[in-house]
């Protein structure tokens, strides 16, 4: 299990964590989300045992993070790097080495690895050789191919056609079946409500938001409204005008909405009888995670505190 607790880091004037607390466990995908320059990257490289928090602290399976614990994740960071002169293969072994593999596990990792990714035939060439997606699967591949407890994944379908995204979702999920903690930082929502099971909001670098996604869209509550009619839209026009309903999207015959506080959902379905619509479908929903991340940050400064 990895846990933060109370962490805080400072460069220079900027405070970019800010008593950042939660807790990753196995067998569980793990989302921390944030705007831009919310805190993530500075978060992860405490994680990933790159800088130090200033105060604060950050256990992997109860043990400080260290040089040993660093062994036992995989960190693929939003900025790629792989040595572009190195061949594929001889570099995955060599990060594999670092990592306390055997030279002969660590050839068998890599080739199985590659495999998977239909890419057994880059083994041999150079990383210049390949496109800017097909290095991004190499780099995935190292930071997997040793069985890390931890894998850290900062924006990792950044640049992947939708083919490899799905191949590498697949992977994701078979990680977190196989029992390993999955941390991934993102601020691609629709994703995130797909894979994860946990997940912490940050902005400014404190946490605004954190829990099982199931539990943080019920703490939103049911405010978001599906409705089909037919016949005249006017209704609609007079509820948004009025404030008590704002309209997310809209066809000739169908909207999503959000209830304003003080909105019954009778009132919505009282205004569409009475201007003579025939409602076809009516359904409440909790809000899609973009909206709960637009709430949330909406409106707040999001450079960090000084
Ligand atoms: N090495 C550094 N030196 C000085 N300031 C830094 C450094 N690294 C990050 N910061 C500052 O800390 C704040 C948080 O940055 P961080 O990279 O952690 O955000 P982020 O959530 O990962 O953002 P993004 O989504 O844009 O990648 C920002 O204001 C950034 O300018």
């Amino acid at each position: 299990m990895l846990r933060l607790e109370n962490v805080t880091k400072r460069y220079g004037q900027t405070l970019a964590v800010d008593g950042v607390s939660f807790t990753a466990e196995p067998g569980r995908l793990f989302g921390l989300l944030g705007p831009n320059g919310a805190g993530k990257t500075s978060t992860i490289r405490m994680i990933a045992h790159i800088t130090s928090p200033d105060s604060g602290t950050v256990t992997l399976g109860g043990e400080p993070v260290s040089a040993a614990t660093q062994k036992r994740m995989g960190y693929l960071p939003e900025e790629r790097g792989l040595y572009r002169k190195m061949k594929v293969g001889e570099q995955l072994v060599y990060l594999a080495r670092l990592k306390g593999m055997s030279a002969g596990d660590a050839e068998r990792s890599a080739r199985e690895w590659l495999e998977r990714f239909d890419a057994a035939s880059w083994y041999g060439k150079k990383v210049e050789e390949l496109s800017k997606g097909m290095q991004q699967k190499v780099q995935f591949v190292a930071t997997v191919m040793h069985g890390p407890d931890l894998v850290i994944l900062d924006e990792p379908f950044s640049g992947l056609d939708p083919i490899n995204a799905d191949l590498l979702q697949e992977t994701v999920a078979e990680l977190r079946s196989d029992g390993r903690t999955v941390l991934f930082a993102s601020h691609r929502m629709e994703q995130v409500e797909q894979l994860c099971d946990d997940l912490c909001l940050i902005a400014r670098g404190r946490v605004l938001l954190s829990g099982s996604l199931r539990d943080v869209k019920r703490q939103f509550g049911k405010d978001t409204a599906s409705l089909h009619w037919d016949g005249d839209g006017a209704f609609l026009d007079a509820l948004s005008a009025s404030g008590a309903v704002s309209v997310l999207s809209r066809t000739h015959s169908a909207a999503m909405l959000r209830l304003a506080s003080g909105t019954a959902p009778s009132d919505v379905l009282r205004a569409a009888l009475d201007g003579s619509a025939d409602v076809d479908r009516f359904e409440l929903h909790e809000p899609p995670l973009a909206e709960i991340f637009r709430q949330a940050v909406g409106g707040m400064d999001n450079a960090p505190a000084a």
